[in-house]
């Protein structure tokens, strides 16, 4: 009773309290169609939004509210919707990495969203306490929902080798009884711990089962979803198959990994739509024109396709849903933002180590350059912390890939959520002793000028889509420099407002907000928002800090320290550098104990005072 009373009495949540407001921008409304569809995927964590910046501000709870109005406002129009998630939920936010054991709070905020469909991503496999988490926890939570065609685990207390979860789903819809074949894939993967196999899905789709379910007479559409490139070899070998028998069925991919907003146009009756990163955006599609048992399709037309890329925010949510403030909120959602509030409470994730005097940049400025993210670690961070008490008389080369780093540091607060943002892994530092400085830097140069000697090995390093760099560094193969001022492209919004009124003041002439400006193969008209371009700027896969008491002297030789996570990299970069080295026993712990993120965060607490 007291709980109903106190539950009555409370504010109103949508968002999160410090979220900022979303700014008011041009918009391109969604086209509804007989069946719509919802998508995330790589949301590694993100569940309570961007709290400092405006474009990305809603959380879980608000997307809950979001999907349950327009699954009403569809349904009560005799359509359907059905809501997607494609993997890396894990790794990236405070939210998942900052809990004992990680993922405690997240897994319980993710399941009361309304999932249709979900599969696993690659960093739900990493490591073996991680993909255990998925098989006890999230695939129960998501029971009938959760799909793995080519993923296997070793079952943790029989031994046995399962399936993760089931291969395929056939259902109906529930408006149109549209009959759907639905598979749930992870790429050609290798980089997982071995208490699980991700089987290639070039071998997968040769299986009986597979077989079998293309050849079902009684569908009206293939889904395929999975933590997969849209434009990769995986879902061309997918298609192909598919097609090869069933040359008329509708086939709808839903895809990711590589952190971008990308659309596929397969043939006239099969696309695939990839719907970005950390919970930035919301895909959406529909299908009009599927056949189906109660809607012949007579002229036996193509099918029309629907894209659209949804910037998470309440402007964006309230628009599409045809709701304000008030209206917008569900009991469900607020319930859900509340829990965020609280897990993050729980976790501290406000508690704040430290200020950064100016926003540092994965991608959005040129490598090297003062507002890189990459230079600073090179030149300040590795060269001030990078110190092995029993090998502190010999100079270090530090070797870091790209890739560890994962998201900005913006102008202010750098806080326990920051840390890991920045860099949620646990990889430490290995090294090996006494390398010559001139082979070492052959090792750099192989890392980062020949990446395709390491793939055109016969070691298996790994499938085309991972790299020592991030992921969307795969996606564009050279830089985009966006033609506007350069100083207003960096004005992002921070919480406390600074820069939120690009409506109005100094705005460049078309006052459009910073932000995704999409091209794909429908075209340029695939985001919700109208932004303004922001720069895009390729980064090495590695890059390098010589530690050394006399830094203006080159020396002869090095400890070769490189972040764990590259170790096998490093290896054949050294074999093809003639190294004569066995990683296997020469290499050993360099700073023991001590984890890349614990680095960063130990040099923000001691050099970045708050004023
Ligand atoms: O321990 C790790 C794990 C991953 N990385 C980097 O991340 C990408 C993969 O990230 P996705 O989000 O799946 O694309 C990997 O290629 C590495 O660059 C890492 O550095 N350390």
């Amino acid at each position: 009773m007291l709980l109903a009373l106190l539950w009555l009495l409370r504010p109103a949540l949508a968002a999160q309290p410090s979220a900022p407001e979303p700014i008011p921008a041009p918009l391109r409304s969604l086209e509804f169609g007989q069946l719509n569809f919802l998508h995330t995927t790589d949301a590694h964590g993100w569940l309570a939004g961007h709290l400092q910046e405006p474009s990305y501000s809603a959380d879980w709870g608000d997307y809950v509210s979001f999907a349950t109005h327009i699954r009403a406002k569809v349904e009560a129009q005799g359509q359907d919707l059905l809501v997607i998630d494609t993997g890396d939920r894990v790794e990236g936010n405070g939210l998942y990495d900052s809990s004992e054991p990680k993922g405690l709070y997240l897994s319980e905020i993710l399941r009361h969203q309304h999932i249709d469909l979900l599969t696993s991503g690659n960093h739900e496999l990493y490591k073996q306490n991680t993909s255990e988490a998925e098989f006890f926890t999230t695939v129960p939570n998501f029971r009938g929902k959760y799909l793995a065609s080519n993923i296997d685990i070793i079952h943790p207390t029989t031994k046995d080798l399962v399936p993760l979860a089931p291969r395929y789903k056939k259902f109906t819809t529930k408006q149109q009884g549209i009959r759907i074949v639905a598979f749930g894939f992870l790429f050609d993967f290798t980089g997982n711990y071995n208490n699980t196999v991700v089987q290639p899905v070039e071998d997968t789709i040769k299986e009986d089962w597979f077989q079998e379910a293309i050849r079902d007479k009684e569908v009206d559409l293939f889904l395929v979803i999975g933590h997969v490139p849209v434009h990769s070899p995986e879902y061309q070998a997918i298609f192909k198959e598919i097609r090869g028998l069933r040359w008329d069925i509708p086939i709808q991919f839903f895809g990711g990994h590589q952190h971008i907003r990308d659309y596929a146009q397969f043939d006239a009756k099969a696309v695939g739509l990839a719907s970005g990163r950390f919970m930035e955006t919301i895909g959406f599609m529909s299908i009009d024109g599927l056949t189906t048992d109660t809607q012949p399709n007579a002229m036996g037309s193509s099918p029309v396709f629907k894209r659209r890329y949804i910037d998470n925010n309440l402007f964006s949510y309230h628009h599409h849903s045809g709701l304000d403030g008030e209206s917008f909120l569900t009991e469900k959602g607020q319930n859900v933002s509340q829990l965020i509030a609280e897990s993050r409470t729980a976790l501290h994730l406000d508690q704040v180590y430290g200020c950064a005097p100016h926003t540092l940049w994965t991608s959005r400025v040129k490598y090297p350059s003062n507002d890189s993210i990459y230079t600073w670690l090179e030149t300040q961070v590795i060269p001030d912390s990078l110190k092995d008490e029993w090998r502190s008389e010999t100079p270090a080369l530090a070797i870091v890939n790209t890739g560890a780093i994962r998201f900005d540091i913006f102008q202010g607060p750098f806080t326990q959520d920051s840390t890991f943002i920045v860099s949620p892994f646990t990889s430490g530092f290995r090294y090996i002793k006494n390398v010559p400085y001139n082979k070492a830097q052959l090792i750099m140069d192989i890392l980062n000028k020949q990446p395709q000697v390491l793939r055109a090995s016969q070691h298996d390093m790994g499938s085309p889509h991972t790299t020592l760099a991030p992921p969307e560094q795969l996606a564009y193969v050279e830089d985009t420099v966006a033609d506007r001022d350069a100083a207003w492209d960096r004005r992002i919004p921070f919480r406390g407002g600074d820069f939120q009124a690009p409506l109005s003041g100094d705005a460049p002439s078309d006052k459009l907000v910073p932000g995704y400006t999409t091209k794909d193969d429908a075209g340029t008209d695939g985001d919700d928002t109208i932004h303004s371009p922001i720069s895009f700027y390729r980064v090495p896969n590695c890059i390098q800090a010589l530690v050394s008491a006399n830094a203006s002297v080159v020396p002869e030789t090095i400890d070769l320290v490189y972040i764990e996570f590259i170790e096998r990299y490093v290896a054949l970069a050294a074999k093809f550098a003639q190294l004569d080295v066995d990683f296997s026993k020469e290499s050993d712990v360099y700073m023991p104990s001590i984890t890349f993120t614990d680095l960063i965060l130990d040099w923000v607490k001691e050099h970045w005072k708050c004023e």
